[in-house]
Parts: structure tokens; C-alpha cells; sequence
């Protein structure tokens, strides 16, 4: 449901979309993998240890990395998307009446949060909500975004009340996105749209992964990808004629690998050559991004769609993610909305936490809602 705002009421509001960020050209690749690795919250050594291990990895990563990225014309394409969401959220809040503007913050490549916070300061807004563009919260992404933020407003002098959106693993706009984005997908699957005989459907809704000692820490990030995961099976069900989430075949899974650690799992390539080996057709459906880069066009629609080819795992159909989906806008919109509220009702200041029932494992400092003492959504 819509809510309502009148101009006069909300004032000038700056959105901050969080998101990785990713190399603009090849010659990007290798500085973007170098910010990735020498972050404390990707790695978490001392800082000359911890720059000396980025400087490696990024030097020896950056020839593979860059093949990948020439297969989407060189460089990264979340910008552009990040930009197309932006203005897709200003449209949605003028649509209730609100004077918004939305500004991408990349935490890895340009724009960077120094620049944004000039930018920011220099349009002297009322309030500011900040948005990661991350569903689900870690300490890796999210965190990482909101932490570099603070510092750079604080350079800045940029000292405006504001609204930190913390999570919102199973808002309802966000699930009706990817619930009907598949919908569409699983109604070719089982007609055998493809010319192919139509076979049985397994779903798999992958995630980034991560090291498994980042979880032991308390980073709720895999729960609440459960959580999501939960709720878009649930919202999917009714769609195509099914009685629950009991009458599909579904499986949550882990992509993108990367080093020695031990990740979290089961792997997505695991669960390929297992639908291969079980005779299922499959849907892939990235759960833990909004937008299209590097891991949904290569890995996704490249390398899985290889592994699935050579497993026997066909067809292979890989959903979209939600990207400028009405109902995923609308569910932004909603959360900036709800911020507001929060913001307006403290007076500025962050208000008491309303996590009674969330479930949430993350100890006290590791997830912003309760850090922030906000509630998921
Ligand atoms: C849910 C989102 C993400 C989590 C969690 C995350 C953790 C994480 N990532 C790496 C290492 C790499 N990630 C890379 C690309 C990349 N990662 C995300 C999102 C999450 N990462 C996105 C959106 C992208 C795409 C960037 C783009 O191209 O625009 C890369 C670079 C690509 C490559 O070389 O494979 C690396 C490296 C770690 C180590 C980690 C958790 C500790
Ligand atoms: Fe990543
Ligand atoms: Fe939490």
C-alpha cells in the first residue's frame, strides 16, 4: 500500500543507495579488487598485514577478474543500474508527494562516499535516509557502507539527521518481485517453453556466500537470507497454482567463492550437479543482489550455465534480479517512508528498538539493527 506524504511536511530529503560498487574499465579492475581486500570488514588483519595480503590478492586476481569483466564490455554494470534504481525511487516518493534525491554511494569504486558526502552537504538537505542496497545485513557489506559513510560525513562536517534502514530480508515489496520475477521463468520451465519435453523443476535461490568464521562471529547475514528465502517460496506458491512451500522443490545455496577459507554451503555448483544428477530442470534466482554485475551475468548466466549443461541440468533459466521491478521500488519507498517516520517521532535521534520477536542472533555490535536500534523489516 502506498503512503502518502505532502511536500511541506518532509522537507529535503537526500536517499543514499549503498551498494559494492564495481570497475568502470579494465584498468579499474585491479585498484577496485585492491579497496575490496584491504577492508578491514573483508579482511580482518592488521593494517600493514592487511595491505600487504590486498596489494597480492588484487595483483594476482586481477588478470582472471578482468577476462570476467570484458565478458560485460569491461567494466561493471551496477552503476548504471544503481542510477536507473535511484531515479525510479525519486519517481515512486514524487509520486507521495515527497522532494527527494538520491544519491549511489559505492564502497569499492567510484562514486566513493568523500565525494557524495561534498555533494550531499553542498544541497543541504533536511534529513537523510540511509538505504543499503543490500537485503540482507553483514558486517561485510552493509556494515562495511555504513561505517565509511560516518567517517566521511564526519570530514565532510555534514551533520543532518538521519535514518539508517538496517535490513529488509522479507519486505513485501521485495518478496512480490522475486515471487512473480520466477513465476514467469517456472510457467516456461513446466511447458517446456524452450522446444525442449518439460521436465521437473528444481529452484535454486543462491546467495553470495561467505567465510564461514564471518557467521561464527554473530553476522546475521545467513539467517536472514533464510529468511528471505522463506518468505519468496512462500509468496510463490499461490502464483503458480502450488499448496505451499512443501509442494516445490527448492534448495537455498552459496555462490562466489573466493580463497582458502571454509564458506558457508551448500555451493551453488554443488547443488548444479546435483540437479543434473536428480534430473531437474532448474530456476536460479539470486536472492542476495538487486541489481545485475558481475556475479548474476558471468557467473550466473556463464559459468553455472556451463556447469548445468555439462551435469544435465536443463534447462537452465536464470530469474532477474529486482532491479527496477514496481513492487521492489514501491517496497523501497515504503522503507523510506517508515524511516521518516522513525526520525520524525525521536526527534531526530534514533529511537527505541522494536527487535522483541525478531529472532535476530547477531550479537549487540554486529547488526545495525540493534546496534541502530532499528527493527528489520
Ligand atoms: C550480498 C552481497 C555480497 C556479499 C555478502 C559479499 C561478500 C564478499 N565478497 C567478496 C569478494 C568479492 N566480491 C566481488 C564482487 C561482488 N560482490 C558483491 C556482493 C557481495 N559480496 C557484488 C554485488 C559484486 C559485484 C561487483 C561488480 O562487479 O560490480 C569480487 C569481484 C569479482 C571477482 O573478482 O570475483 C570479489 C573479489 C568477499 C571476500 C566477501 C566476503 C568476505
Ligand atoms: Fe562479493
Ligand atoms: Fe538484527
Amino acid at each position: 500500500m502506498i503512503q502518502e506524504r505532502d511536500n511541506s511536511e518532509t522537507g529535503r530529503i537526500a536517499i543514499l543507495l549503498f551498494n559494492l560498487g564495481g570497475p568502470d574499465g579494465p584498468d579499474a579492475v585491479r585498484p577496485f579488487l585492491f579497496n575490496l581486500f584491504n577492508d578491514p570488514a573483508i579482511i580482518g588483519a592488521p593494517a600493514l598485514i592487511r595491505w600487504a595480503i590486498a596489494t597480492l590478492i588484487s595483483r594476482r586476481r586481477a588478470p582472471f577478474a578482468r577476462q570476467n569483466y570484458a565478458l560485460m564490455g569491461g567494466g561493471s554494470p551496477l552503476l548504471p543500474e544503481t542510477q536507473a534504481q535511484a531515479r525510479a525511487l525519486e519517481a515512486d516518493l514524487a509520486g507521495r508527494g515527497m522532494t527527494v534525491k538520491t544519491w549511489p554511494v559505492m564502497r569499492y569504486w567510484h562514486p566513493f562516499a568523500d565525494r557524495v558526502a561534498a555533494e550531499v552537504k553542498a544541497w543541504s538537505p533536511d534529513r537523510i535516509v540511509a538505504l543499503p542496497l543490500y537485503p540482507q545485513y553483514s558486517t561485510s557489506t552493509s556494515a562495511s557502507s555504513l561505517k565509511d559513510w560516518a567517517k566521511a560525513a564526519r570530514r565532510a562536517g555534514l551533520d543532518v539527521p538521519t535514518t539508517t534502514l538496517c535490513c529488509y530480508p522479507q519486505q513485501p515489496g521485495l518478496i512480490r518481485a522475486h515471487a512473480e520475477l520466477i513465476a514467469e521463468r517456472w510457467r516456461q520451465a513446466e511447458t517446456g517453453a524452450d522446444g525442449g519435453p518439460a521436465r521437473p523443476v528444481r529452484l535454486l535461490l543462491s546467495a553470495h556466500g561467505l567465510p564461514k568464521k564471518i557467521i561464527e562471529r554473530g553476522d546475521p547475514y545467513q539467517w536472514q537470507v533464510e529468511q528471505s528465502c522463506a518468505a519468496i517460496v512462500a509468496a510463490l506458491a499461490p502464483l503458480i497454482g502450488r499448496s505451499g512451500p512443501d509442494d516445490l522443490d527448492w534448495q537455498v545455496c552459496y555462490q562466489s567463492r573466493v580463497g582458502p577459507l571454509e564458506w558457508i554451503g551448500p555451493s551453488t555448483d554443488a547443488e548444479v550437479e546435483r540437479a543434473g544428477r536428480d534430473g531437474r530442470a532448474l530456476i536460479v534466482v539470486p536472492v542476495a543482489f538487486v541489481s545485475e554485475h558481475v556475479e548474476t551475468l558471468v557467473e550466473l548466466d556463464i559459468e553455472y550455465r556451463e556447469l548445468a549443461e555439462k551435469a544435465g541440468a536443463m534447462p537452465y533459466y536464470r530469474v532477474p534480479t529486482p532491479s527496477v521491478h514496481p513492487a521492489f521500488i514501491g517496497g523501497l519507498g515504503d522503507l523510506v517512508v517508515q524511516g521518516l517516520d522513525r526520525l520524525t517521532a525521536s526527534g531526530g535521534r534514533p529511537v527505541a528498538p522494536d527487535v522483541a520477536g525478531t529472532g535476530c542472533p547477531a550479537s549487540f555490535s554486529q547488526c545495525a539493527c540493534r546496534a541502530a536500534r532499528l527493527s528489520h523489516a
